[in-house]
């Protein structure tokens, strides 16, 4: 822990020594050259309870240098090591579950049992990218001409940047270092303002792992200084791949800065997932994997749904189960045992949450359930809201909502449900339900997503290719090769053999 104790922490960890509040660059916990701070908050309280360096575009330069110098060294190290270490890793953080459960409450507001359930997602990560590692493969061929060989290397393309999002910290970290350590590459993160500490707790525990220092470093960064922070790493001659979790206008900026240098991008963009439940459709299966996905951390994540499209034979009783679920939600703070859905992460996610309510009121839609902001303790909470009527003119129809909202909308056939499930200028996800194979194999191939449910509200899974299509970003994060390939090189050898000598 750096710097005298300015806030009282609102929990205890069985193992303090995860808690830090400075960067990790080499292996030492350092201050912003600065000295500034920014605070962390309780999404459900809105109180600070630590702070962290606000670094800079000047505190760039020597971090990456680091990151750079590890990576001449990591690079040499045999693929069965870098296995090892993140193996260990794995261990540690399943270890550590308990206390990064706490964490991730107190940073991303999401209930306990989320937490757990993001970190047991998580390790699938480290778990996998284990084993991709030792399984790294280049190839051979004997080409047309004549005493010719040709063969393929894939060596690590260099340190790479991760800018990452505040709604899974854990999980799209690991997702992405997982990767980028398999291959041989070195990593330097840049947190969201909202969720450093988990990132520190995993940088830690890297440490202890055996990853050598500089192989994993971050940088924190508050709200103000995220531009400029991203935009030097994107820059940075020695940076070689970014790879980036957030916003659709976000994601363009650091495609257009990247392409300056033609770094490597990977890009996870918005969502706006379309669900399309037709009258054959198990209703049970379809409620419960709905309703997980969508109030899943309060409806901030990108594969969440955002428009239900719902068959005219079942729309009422789908309807009507559903509000019957939402009553029994129960919104509280992420470390009472009772809360089924905690508070948004930030107070601009509530504020826009209403906005989208007032403008879908304002033009016609019918408010089944909720749509206020929830005046609790200082806490962002939003109430799950159910609306229909929503037209194309409405922003809700338009926009990722990322908050507890739901919006429902009538179909009448296949055709018509298809046309505006892809009616948006993203495609991350989308999910579907029916007993009817062929439609189901119909629509596996019309819907213009990067990732399709079939009859499944969650698809995420450290050996399932993760990523999306049209404004929803390019390259693949997880799965078998695809991940790992955004972190490597292709070398092609040329060899003229001579057959006499
Ligand atoms: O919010 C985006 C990531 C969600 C997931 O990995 O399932």
């Amino acid at each position: 822990m750096g710097s005298a104790r300015k806030y009282e922490l609102p929990f205890k960890l069985q193992n303090p020594d995860l808690l830090h509040n400075q960067s990790c660059v080499g292996g030492e916990w350092v201050n912003a050259k600065s000295g500034k701070t920014f605070e962390v908050v309780d999404p459900g309280t809105g109180k600070a309870w630590i702070e962290c360096p606000t670094n800079n575009a000047s505190d760039v330069d020597a971090a990456v240098k680091n990151s750079h110098q590890a990576f001449l060294e990591y690079k040499k190290i045999s693929p069965r090591q870098r296995a090892q270490f993140l193996y260990k890793w794995d261990q540690l953080i399943r270890e550590n579950r308990e206390d990064i459960a706490t964490i991730l409450v107190y940073e991303t507001g999401k209930p306990r049992s989320e937490a757990y359930g993001e970190i047991d997602y998580s390790t699938g990560f480290t778990w996998w990218f284990a084993g991709e590692a030792e399984r790294i493969q280049g190839s051979n061929f004997i080409p047309a001409l004549p005493n010719r060989r040709i063969f393929t290397i894939k060596q690590p393309v260099g340190v790479a940047a991760a800018l990452v999002p505040w709604n899974f910290p854990i999980a799209m970290i690991l997702r992405k270092a997982g990767a980028a350590l398999a291959a041989g590459c070195t990593m330097i993160v840049k947190p969201s303002p909202e969720t450093p500490i988990t990132v520190l707790a995993l940088a830690h525990l890297a440490l202890k792992a055996g990853f050598p220092k500089g192989a994993l470093n971050v940088l924190t960064t508050d709200l103000d200084k995220t531009p400029e922070l991203s935009e030097a790493l994107c820059r940075h001659p020695l940076i070689a791949k970014v790879t980036f979790t957030g916003s659709t206008r976000v994601g363009k900026l650091v495609a257009k800065i990247c392409s300056d240098n033609l770094k490597k991008v990977t890009l996870e963009l918005g969502g706006n997932c379309p669900v399309l439940i037709f009258d054959d459709a198990n209703i049970e299966q379809a409620m419960s994997q709905i309703f997980a996905l969508k109030y899943r951390h309060a409806g901030q994540a990108c594969i969440t749904a955002n428009r239900i499209y719902v068959q005219s034979g079942i729309f009422d009783k789908f309807l009507e189960k559903w509000n019957a679920e939402t009553d029994k939600i129960i919104v509280g703070h992420g470390s009472d045992e009772k809360t089924t859905m905690g508070p948004v992460t930030t107070p601009r996610g509530a504020q826009k949450a209403l906005e989208l309510v007032e403008d879908a009121k304002k033009k016609g839609a019918k408010i089944h359930k909720g749509g206020n902001k929830i005046d609790r303790k200082g806490g962002y909470f939003f109430e799950p809201t159910v609306i229909t009527g929503v037209t194309p003119d409405m922003d809700i129809a338009n926009e990722e909502v990322f908050s507890p909202i739901c919006t429902f909308i009538k179909f009448e056939t296949e055709e018509e449900a298809v046309k505006k499930a892809n009616d948006t200028s993203m495609g991350l996800a989308s999910y579907l339900f029916t007993k009817n194979v062929d439609r189901m194999w119909r629509l596996f191939e019309s819907l213009e997503a990067g990732m399709i449910g079939l009859n499944t509200g969650n698809s995420s899974a450290a050996e399932s290719p993760f990523g999306g299509i049209k404004q929803s970003g390019y390259g693949k994060e997880s799965g078998k090769d695809v991940a790992v390939n955004e972190y490597l090189i292709t070398k092609t050898g040329t060899f003229t053999l001579e057959e006499n000598a």
